[in-house]
């Protein structure tokens, strides 16, 4: 709830969700409440531990904050962007390229998506310790409520779902969480992020492509639901599914570090972004995540003392040898993505490209 003394953000007005009838994916959805007893969390491990094996994707609920904490946070989401001149905006851009990182803005159409076209969208990323880099002026008003925030999703969302994780593959239930320390050296950061409307011209020819297809390279993201649908998820039959808004609801899905972790028995799900539906096409598309990774020095091996995964067969992705740790990882994804020329393949629709000496692929 703002306080008195909070400081002033515009309200941030939230569209209507669509009317539209699509191809919805059927996600589970976990109450985080129930995670605060011993046997609540081992009915939910088991929800949980399906959900990553097959969707990859699922939403949490009662995850501690009201809607109008959550709507607060919408708030201050735009504030990197609707109250930074794009001369102060150019001062933060982040260093992608050279430092691998994402902290700062990502400026629009930095990516190429598809026939030369490139994205319109920019996102702003700070790092869980905000006193980590500088930030726009607009920004730090609000420092120390995005802090709580990042505090808040680390302990009160973060951890207690890779409780559920460990769980699901009979390990101690903080063997994840311990690799992922608040105070650790390591990346996981709040991300703000605002798509544009594009020209019919753009929509043309990426097919309404937004974001491409990927796989997110940490362990977990947590996305704030929001209602300008246009996220999809690729499905294990091949069809791209429409995510569903729900009402102060927390979208969580795996990415390449925990499929690393657990030998692909956790899936990092391919997902894209495209063009929202016709009543909401003339929206700006505003987004609040926070990207979890472990610390920097953690190696992305599979725990071979997991019960589970002695049991069933595991494809790791490396040699133990050959693993790269979170940081090496993190870097060759981020200083690659949407710059690498990519090799088409197939029919066209998959593109790939080479990381720490892994194929990552990219989907139209
Ligand atoms: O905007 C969204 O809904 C998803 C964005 C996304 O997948 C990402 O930033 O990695
Ligand atoms: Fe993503």
């Amino acid at each position: 709830m703002p306080s008195l003394t909070a400081p002033y953000a515009p309200p941030h007005l939230s569209p209507s969700p669509t009317q539209e009838k699509l191809d919805y994916a059927e996600l589970a959805v976990i109450d985080l409440s129930k995670a605060q007893d011993a046997q609540g969390r081992a009915e939910l491990a088991v929800q949980v531990s399906q959900a990553m094996q097959t969707h990859g994707f699922f939403y949490v609920v009662n995850h501690g904050y009201t809607s109008a904490q959550t709507d607060r946070m919408f708030d201050i989401a735009d504030v990197p962007f609707s109250a930074v001149e794009s001369d102060e905006k150019l001062l933060y851009t982040a260093k992608m390229k050279e430092n691998g990182s994402y902290q700062g803005y990502k400026p629009k159409s930095y990516w190429h998506i598809d026939n030369g076209v490139h994205d319109q969208l920019e996102h702003y990323n700070i790092n869980r310790d905000v006193t980590k880099r500088q930030h726009p002026e607009a920004v730090r008003p609000f420092l120390g409520e995005i802090e709580a925030f990042a505090r808040h999703v680390h302990f009160n969302v973060l951890h207690p779902v890779l409780r559920l994780l460990a769980l699901g593959l009979e390990l101690p239930e903080d063997a994840l969480v311990d690799l992922h320390g608040f105070s650790s050296v390591g990346e996981t950061y709040v991300r703000f992020m605002k798509y544009y409307p594009r020209s019919e011209e753009d929509e043309l020819k990426t097919k309404n492509v937004w974001l491409k297809g990927h796989s997110d390279f940490g362990t977990i993201t947590v996305l704030y639901s929001q209602p300008v649908a246009g996220l999809q998820i690729l499905g294990q039959d091949g069809q791209w599914k429409w995510i569903k808004h729900i009402e102060n609801a927390l979208v969580i899905n795996a990415g390449d570090a925990l499929e690393f972790l657990s030998g692909g028995y956790y899936r990092a799900t391919i997902h894209r972004v495209v063009q929202p539906p016709v009543d909401q096409q003339n929206y700006t598309r505003l987004g609040l995540f926070y990207f979890a990774m472990t610390d920097d020095q953690v190696k992305l091996v599979p725990f071979s003392e997991s019960p589970v995964l002695q049991r069933v067969s595991i494809t790791p992705r490396f040699n133990d040898a050959d693993a790269p740790t979170m940081e090496a990882w993190r870097k060759g994804r981020t200083s690659a993505y949407g710059q690498s020329q990519l090799k088409a393949t197939g029919e066209g629709k998959v593109e790939e490209e080479v990381i720490n000496g892994v194929v990552v692929k990219h989907y139209n």
